[in-house]
């Protein structure tokens, strides 16, 4: 096992995903969703993870995907039950990500009290950056976040602004989740989030440290063709 601190500019992703939800007031609000007293967590299949070259595709049934820009941190020493004060020595660096999120599909299953799983965790829903090492970002607890589409500001926050940092996310997600080397925690995203379309390009990077861009496409025209040609 990598000691923390020891992971180095390449890193294998492929390990679990662990998702907060409405880390950010403003976030919570635009959404009309109450503030959180703990931390909501959900997760992505590790099939979610695409790099820069790959495409976000619209998963199918999905008429609104939506951006959020989220800082990823990356687990350096596996850890159970971790201790707040101990936690950051899990930390092994950091990504950029996206949290793409098919936001009707989300809606309607957040009315039948249904798992977000289809709206979060289909296939290309975790876009992450190249591994950023621990000593790039001394305070990750006050790192801006931004977010562009096709050019135009959507997102421009800071995780100083998250409900619950780092440290707090990593002991309560490993009371009930092993924190294993290499696994992922996506840690919300700040306000802005909103719609994106076939064809959109999504820039998005954390300060200076980090940026990315990825496309939008939409695999399943060709089936909405062939349904509109049967009717
Ligand atoms: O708005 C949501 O779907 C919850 C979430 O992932 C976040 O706050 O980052
Ligand atoms: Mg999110």
């Amino acid at each position: 096992m990598a000691a923390p601190g020891k992971l180095t500019r390449f890193y294998e992703f492929g390990k679990k995903i662990i998702c907060i939800g409405r880390n950010y007031r403003e976030h919570a609000a635009e959404l009309g969703n109450p503030v959180p007293t703990e931390p909501l967590l959900f997760s992505k299949p590790t099939t979610a993870y695409i790099r820069e070259g790959q495409n976000i595709q619209i998963p199918r049934g999905c008429s609104s995907l939506h951006h959020e820009v989220e800082l990823g941190v990356v687990i350096g020493k596996t850890g159970k039950n971790i201790h707040p004060g101990r936690a950051m020595n899990h930390v092994g660096g950091y990504v950029l990500a996206l949290d793409m999120t098919a936001r009707d599909l989300q809606a309607k299953a957040k009315k039948k009290g249904h798992p977000w799983l289809i709206a979060k965790g289909f296939d290309t829903s975790c876009p992450v950056s190249e591994f950023i090492p621990l000593k790039m970002i001394p305070d990750p607890n006050s790192v801006q976040l931004w977010l562009k589409v096709n050019g135009a500001t959507r997102q421009d926050g800071t995780t100083a602004d998250m409900i619950f940092g780092i440290a707090e996310l990593l002991s309560y997600i490993s009371t009930y989740f092993t924190l294993e080397e290499g696994d992922l925690v996506l840690t919300g995203t700040p306000s802005g989030v909103g719609e994106v379309v076939e064809g959109d390009v999504i820039t998005c990077g954390l300060g200076n440290l980090a940026e990315m861009s990825f496309s939008v496409e939409n695999p399943h025209k060709r089936d909405r063709i062939q349904l509109s040609s049967v009717d």
